[in-house]
């Protein structure tokens, strides 16, 4: 970047998504026949300006002549467009303030609107070159100040030539009279904006693409630019993940992709392939091979609460930091597990089979309140605790058995064994993570130890459970009715066929693993999840991680920030700190966290560094990942 700098901006379609008259002519004639004919004409005159098929002037006169606005209208207008900033302007608010002396807007649109839009960015009132309107007594819009030069033909390269800015001036914009700022020779670099709309004919003049702002900053390499434009981040997201989570993803910048199911492992070596980012639930085996076969990744985001379908180690030794939703469907499960344990006591599964078959079996026979019965809850983690709470509260008597020491909440009993768990209980539910030692945690042994008449509850993962046992179980009677919402082998979507490996009992309710299966928990989790995401990529933090040691940093107003994953071995810090020595970096601080594994350092230095110092970075000992942030 030159010394001084200029960044001369347009505002429609640049600064904001949309071209204000347009805006204007939907808010004067919404909900009249005239809003498609006038909304259609303004559109193709501003396209004929911008393309510069038609002299602005001419454009302009004609386009003001179909509105008929008041200074109210103009008022509306820009309070609307307030809302409507372009979405990667928003993300670099700060650059904006940054260089309150070196931005200009220059726009043949209207001080009248823009002004209240752009000051609200820092952009002072006096870098805002813009045509006004002249209204009469009545506060109607007649007109425009002629004597403006960015009323006139060219009036842009005429303004520029007036203001003859001292320093270097790139100018950024989406039409064609950006672009003969630089036809003229008053930019030296055009920027063609194409984040909102696309001229093919303005972008063939273009000196250079920028489908969003990062991208510019990155390319003049300006100190508030990311190491790498968002816009170049591409994110991968699977098992159809919530909406919600690839729009606030695109909103920052970021190119995403969503796709309906999960992947195999091969499909996913492929497609893995310039993935910085990926999405997944609890069906995408992300394994070692998968891991190795990604040349981009930096973030995984379990989408669930279960992370066992990843290898955790693998992501952890290549420096792919990893984040789930560790609470976002906790209570769809809890309240999934209550409604199946009232379900199954009151032997409505085979009730609803009769009434299928047409046969009407009004009978209290085996069916049970809730109330005073026992419920032994193993694994008391956030499901299981929670399911206490709420079971005790419908009057059951609550057990609970884990491998760790857990504070029972309420009046609930903690057992130290398994066994007398299995003894008392007339509802057993399984709340266990994935953990690979419990593949076949609850075995023939267990089931055969469980109450004669009691009833089973899976909501935790399919592996755990030997089905073979539970279906004897349940053939002889000695099981009185199960829940099962995970299997040892599920469909990669909901294409593909399943064959259940416990069938054909009146008394059984299966579920296509949709325990966190709520509109609330998915946008939850689509919430969460790709926050935790955004932070780590603006800010380094990776607390909330599931592989990398927590740090929680804020964004780092001037400076540099440098990010270092390594394996934990000794005399890491040291190395990295000759290296600033050695290149004479200022540290403004330095945060270092390990974990059995890794450790990660962030370092903030300030503004000045040699380009050779992130050489360096990368050849200490022990390195796993390196990379500036800012
Ligand atoms: N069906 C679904 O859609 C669905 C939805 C969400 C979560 N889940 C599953 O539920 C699991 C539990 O979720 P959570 O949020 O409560 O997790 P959590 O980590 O908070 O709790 C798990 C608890 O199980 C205990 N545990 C592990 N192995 C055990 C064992 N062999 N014996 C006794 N205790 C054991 C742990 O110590 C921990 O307290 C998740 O890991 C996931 O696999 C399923
Ligand atoms: O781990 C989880 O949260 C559950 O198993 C839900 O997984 P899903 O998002 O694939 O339904």
């Amino acid at each position: 970047m030159a010394d001084k700098t200029f960044f001369v901006i347009d505002f429609d379609s640049t600064f904001t998504k949309v071209e204000a008259l347009d805006v204007l002519s939907d808010i004067l004639y919404e909900g009249t026949d005239k809003k498609e004919i006038v909304g259609k004409k303004i559109k193709d005159l501003t396209d004929q300006a911008m393309a510069g098929e038609l002299s602005f002037r001419e454009a302009l006169e004609q386009r003001l002549a179909l509105l008929e606005a008041t200074k109210k209208d103009v008022t509306q207008l820009s309070n609307e467009l307030k809302e409507l900033v372009s979405e990667s302007v928003k993300r670099n608010k700060a650059f904006f303030s940054n260089e309150t002396d070196n931005v200009l807007i220059v726009s043949s649109g209207f001080k009248d609107f823009i002004t209240p839009v752009v000051t609200e960015y820092g952009i002072k009132e006096e870098n805002i070159y813009a045509n006004t309107f002249t209204y009469n007594d009545k506060d109607e819009v007649t007109g425009f100040d002629a004597s403006n030069p960015l009323s006139e033909h060219k009036g842009k390269v005429k303004l520029m030539k007036e203001l003859s800015l001292e320093g270097e001036v790139v100018v950024i914009g989406d039409g064609y009279t950006d672009y003969e700022i630089r036809e003229a020779g008053y930019a030296k670099t055009f920027f063609a904006f194409t984040e909102n709309i696309k001229r093919e004919k303005v972008l063939a003049k273009a000196d250079v693409e920028a489908n969003s702002f990062d991208e510019i900053l990155f390319t003049i390499k300006h100190p508030m630019a990311t190491s790498f434009p968002k816009s170049k981040i591409k994110v991968l997201l699977l098992e159809n993940i919530h909406q919600d989570a690839k729009e606030r993803l695109i909103q920052e910048g970021y190119q995403v992709e969503l796709l309906g199911g999960a992947l195999d492992e091969d499909e996913l070596c492929e497609k893995i392939k310039g993935v910085h980012i990926l999405g997944i639930r609890s069906k995408t085996m992300l394994t070692r091979k998968v891991v190795e076969a990604a040349d981009r990744l930096m973030i995984v985001g379990a989408f669930c609460i279960g992370t066992n379908q990843i290898d955790l180690d693998a992501c952890t030794e290549h420096g792919v930091c990893v984040f789930n939703a560790p609470y976002s469907n906790t209570r769809s499960v809890v309240e999934m597990a209550i409604g199946e344990i009232i379900m199954l006591m009151r032997q409505i599964p085979k009730r609803m089979r009769q009434m299928d078959r047409g046969e009407w079996s009004k009978s209290a026979g085996g069916s049970f309140e809730v109330r005073g019965k026992k419920l032994g809850i193993i694994g008391y983690g956030n499901i299981g605790s929670q399911l206490s709470i709420l079971a005790e509260s419908m009057g059951m008597d609550v057990y609970y058995y884990d491998v760790v020491e857990k504070l029972g909440l309420g009046n609930a009993t903690k057992l130290s064994s398994l066994d007398k768990l299995l003894e008392i209980s007339d509802v057993v539910s399984l709340h266990v993570d994935g953990r690979p030692e419990n593949k076949m945690f609850f075995k023939r042994e267990h089931i055969q130890k469980m109450k004669k008449g009691a009833i089973l509850v899976n909501l935790a993962r399919g592996p755990v459970v030997e089905l073979e046992a539970l279906q004897e179980a349940l053939e002889s009677n000695h099981l009185a009715g199960a829940a099962i919402d995970v299997f040892p082998v599920e469909p990669k979507n909901n294409n593909d066929t399943f064959d259940a490996p416990v069938k054909n009992i009146d008394n059984l309710i299966l579920t296509p693993h949709i325990g966190g299966s709520t509109l609330e928990a998915q946008e939850n989790i689509a919430d969460f999840v790709p926050s935790k995401m955004i932070e780590y990529v603006n800010t380094g933090s990776s607390f909330n991680s599931v592989n990398f040691p927590n740090v929680q940093l804020p964004r780092l107003e001037s400076g540099h920030r440098l990010l270092h994953i390594h394996q934990n071995k000794s005399g890491i810090l040291a190395q990295m700190n000759n290296v600033f020595a050695n290149r004479g970096c200022n540290i403004l601080g330095q945060y270092l966290k390990t974990n059995e594994d890794i450790g990660y350092v962030i370092t903030d230095i300030d503004q000045s560094y040699q380009h050779e110092l992130l050489e360096d970075m990368k050849k200490i000992d022990h390195t796993i990942k390196f990379r500036i942030l800012y």
